[in-house]
């Protein structure tokens, strides 16, 4: 039987060797293709899937514009499609852009997702078991241990604290160095090394010194750089080719090996280093960086082994490396392209410094921000979280299927596939972003009342989503933050005339030719004279306005209003000087006011001379104002200051009185006072002594110019307070009856009226008891006139009238074309 089926085969060969050429063959193979390519043109709506080469031919003609294709191919998909890579390379599965899948494989399904073994493969030489390289129990425990240190607030203090030097002594300096030679350079560069040197000092608590002035190679960062991108080309190449190239030693992963070997070393050391540290002085306490909390907290309930320690430190430094330096340089670079918006974010860094003169850097205008500060600029967190929108750090993510599943929108994935989601094909989506996604429009991040709104974790999944959510976020945002914001406060940054911007593609989305530019310092001079504010500018000037920024003028009427105080009339004055006017010149003043507490209530105490730079200009005024029937308050400073603020918190004083039937408390008075004198930063020259007695009790407080307050048993403010405090320091005690209080706050007072210039005059004081209050009008007359003309002082003569003639105003308008300074 065997014999006659082996006898037909062979003279069925024979047969097609005799009947059938090549050509037919061919023919044969080409009919297969075409008919293989149009079944999957009909059945799967991706690119183009060639029998044994998968999607491999599409991708390489594409390889330079990969992003904006796989966008394209998602759109006309409907944001998912099928994938497959070259036969036996195991790489198949689905690329999407739905954030309704995004949020079931991070969150809904999660478990049937992890990073997985293909993954974890090709990584693990260079993380180990870090957290960006972990799953299931192993990442849990990570991450659960990172979170306690991270959202520590010694934590968030050291890194804030490492950001400000680094900013600070060396970014700052080295942009100094780099505006004086007048040369452009990479910044993308000049930021890795910045991220870099700050992931390093604030995970590990070493400080490579990328940043150094002369801009050293260090061994470490460039192994990093190096083993991190050799590690990618594992993901180009079919197991069967970079494994055996692995173990031979062969080829890229000859050049990974040796990386790795520089990279573990360091890793190593460190870890080492603070465990000896650790043993011999049996604390870190002195240290706060991540590594430092890490081993001291959990060394102590067990033991961990270092090469743990490696892996996490490894992975943070991979984690919180590229992502915010790559971001900021794209941020910069959409900033150049967009005027309109860069105005509006040096217009809000400018008014939060504006309070922030105590902070500034003698040599430059250099400002330390504070975490408060950083935390304010709102328009600034809008415009990095659009820039990183539209150019994602981590532009593409993959997750791998561990058991057969079904996606929402109906897609199938099978077990052992990888699921892709395109974080930058998102962005340019109408139907996520609405039409006009492919703007940069940090308004979509800002809601009518001007605050922050967060999106939706899947519909932007920029710092990943669910229970894997980027734990470096917060200190991410800072750290941008803080470095846009010194920047911006210090330089114009222009990228160099025709240099090409395209992202690289890889696995963070760098520049691929960097970012070269030049600094021009001082941009905020600048943004002061070509600042506006939509509401008072005119309509001539918000059209040169417009027209020098390339803006429409209903987008510049449909920005929401900014909020705060108007500097208009600081811009105006800037103005007229530089065209000649002369500013007046400040008066200086001269006060002793005073308070104490004695044992039935308090008692305040005021000279009565108001100055004028030398000229004594009412010999007899009133430094103690009225608040509430048992509140009073001495003002020193500038006389019409002191009267307003104490005349319009008294009103809401008596608004609350009406409202509540009660007596007014001091301190709410205080409350008060402070928060009006703290908005004004200084501004309205008033510092106050408030006295009083309520249901509490007796109180007695300063407020400070700014704001800041005391509460003492006895105080002195304005220019004779060091004399009044003199005699408060030596004679005050507890329990002083009313007579001897009295005496006490006189004493002081005429203390200050004998040593001090501004002071002078009598002695106003008011005793303010429970239920009552005396108010004593020149208690003490210490300087009486001594000698009055004994004839008066007569006129010569009356008023004479010269004219009757009444002439009516003309009223004048003077039209000057081109404008003002104040008007750009
Ligand atoms: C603009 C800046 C950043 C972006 C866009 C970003 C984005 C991301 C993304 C997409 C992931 C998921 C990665 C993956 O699973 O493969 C991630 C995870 C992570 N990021 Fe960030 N990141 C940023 C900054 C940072 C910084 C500064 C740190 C450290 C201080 C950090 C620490 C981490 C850690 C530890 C994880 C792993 C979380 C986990 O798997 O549970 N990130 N980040």
């Amino acid at each position: 039987m065997a014999t006659k089926t082996g006898k037909l085969m062979l003279s069925a060969i024979d047969w097609l060797c005799a009947n059938i050429c090549f050509w037919d063959i061919a023919s044969a193979l080409l009919g297969l293709l075409i008919f293989s390519c149009i079944h999957q043109k009909l059945t799967n709506k991706g690119p183009m899937m060639w029998p044994v080469l998968g999607n491999l031919p599409a991708l390489i003609l594409h390889i330079n514009d990969m992003y904006s294709w796989v966008t394209e191919v998602l759109i006309e998909a409907g944001k998912t499609f099928h994938y497959r890579g070259v036969w036996m390379g195991r790489a198949y599965g689905v690329f999407t852009a739905d954030p309704s899948n995004i949020e079931y494989i991070m969150k809904t399904n999660f478990k049937n997702f992890p990073k997985g073994s293909y993954f974890r493969e090709r990584f693990h030489d260079l993380l180990g078991d870090g957290i960006l390289n972990a799953d299931g129990e192993t990442w849990k425990e990570e991450r659960r241990m990172a979170k306690v240190q991270m959202h520590s607030s010694r934590f968030l203090e050291y890194s804030i604290k490492t950001m400000q030097d680094l900013v600070h002594h060396k970014l700052l300096k080295l942009t100094e160095k780099l505006v004086k030679s007048g040369d452009s350079f990479d910044l993308q560069e000049l930021l890795l090394r910045f991220t870099f040197d700050n992931i390093c000092t604030a995970a590990l608590g070493v400080d490579p010194g990328c940043l150094s002035l002369d801009l050293p190679e260090v061994p470490f960062s460039k192994a990093f750089e190096e083993a991190t991108e050799l590690s990618l080309c594992r993901f180009l190449m079919p197991p069967f080719v970079w494994k055996p190239l692995k173990f031979f030693g062969l080829g890229y992963e000859k050049r990974l090996k040796k990386a790795l070997e520089i990279v573990h070393d360091f890793a190593d050391k460190t870890v080492a280093d603070r465990r000896k540290k650790l043993n011999s002085f049996g604390t870190l306490n002195d240290q706060s960086d991540l590594l430092s909390r890490l081993m001291e907290t959990e060394y102590t309930n067990r033991h961990i082994p270092d090469k743990f320690f490696r892996d996490f430190c490894l992975s943070f430094s991979l984690a919180g490396r590229d992502t915010t330096s790559v971001a900021l340089s794209w941020f910069f670079w959409l900033l150049y392209k967009n005027p309109e918006v860069e105005t509006r974010v040096l217009r809000e860094i400018n008014e939060i410094s504006s309070g922030h003169q105590r902070t500034k850097n003698q040599n430059n205008q250099a400002v330390l921000f504070t975490v408060e500060e950083l935390k304010k600029m709102v328009y600034l967190q809008a415009a990095l979280s659009e820039s990183l929108r539209l150019y994602p750090s981590v532009p593409i993510e993959m997750k791998e299927v561990l058991e057969d599943d079904v996606l929402p929108d109906g897609n199938i994935v099978r077990k052992g596939a990888r699921v892709l989601y395109c974080i930058f094909s998102m962005a340019r989506i109408e139907s996520i972003w609405g039409k006009d996604c492919l703007e940069f429009k940090p308004e979509r991040w800002i809601n009518k009342d001007g605050e922050f709104v967060s999106e939706n974790q899947f519909k932007y999944p920029v710092f990943n989503a669910g229970p894997r959510l980027c734990i470096g976020k917060k200190f991410a945002y800072m750290q941008m933050k803080m470095v846009a914001a010194s920047i911006l406060m210090k330089y114009s940054v222009k990228v160099v005339e025709g240099h090409d911007v395209v992202p690289k593609v890889t696995t963070t989305l760098y520049m691929k030719n960097g970012l070269m530019v030049t600094l021009k310092p001082s941009s905020l001079r600048e943004i002061h004279h070509t600042d506006f504010s939509p509401i008072v500018a005119s309509s001539s000037s918000l059209v040169r306005f417009c027209v020098k920024f390339k803006m429409s003028k209903a987008a510049v009427l449909e920005l929401p209003p900014s909020g705060g105080f108007s500097f208009d009339l600081c811009r105006r004055n800037d103005m007229l000087s530089k065209k000649g006017h002369k500013s007046p010149s400040y008066f200086k003043t001269g006060t002793t006011i005073v308070g104490l507490i004695f044992q039935d209530g308090v008692i305040l105490g005021a000279d009565t001379r108001a100055t004028a730079g030398p000229i004594v200009c009412d010999k007899n005024c009133e430094k103690i104002h009225y608040m509430a029937p048992n509140i009073y308050c001495c003002g020193a400073g500038t006389a019409a200051d002191t009267e307003s603020v104490t005349d319009m918190v008294s009103s809401q004083l008596q608004l609350h009185r009406y409202h509540t039937s009660r007596e007014s408390r001091v301190v709410t008075a205080l409350t008060l006072l402070k928060s009006h004198l703290f908005k004004y930063q200084g501004h309205v020259q008033a510092a106050l002594v408030l006295g009083g007695v309520d249901a509490t009790g007796p109180h007695l407080h300063t407020i400070y110019p700014h704001g800041s307050t005391d509460t003492l048993p006895f105080a002195t403010m304005g220019s004779g307070s060091l004399a009044a405090m003199a005699v408060f320091e030596s004679k005050y005690r507890e329990g002083l009856t009313k007579d001897e209080g009295i005496n006490l706050v006189c004493e002081a007072i005429c203390s200050g009226i004998f040593n001090d210039l501004g002071s002078g005059s009598n002695v106003d004081v008011c005793v303010i008891t429970k239920g009552h209050k005396e108010y004593l009008r020149n208690h003490q007359l210490p300087n009486p006139r001594t000698y009055v003309s004994s004839k008066g002082y007569p006129f010569p003569k009356k008023t004479e009238v010269l004219l009757t003639k009444i002439t009516p105003l003309k009223e004048q308008v003077e039209v000057i074309e081109g404008g003002d300074a104040m008007e750009e």
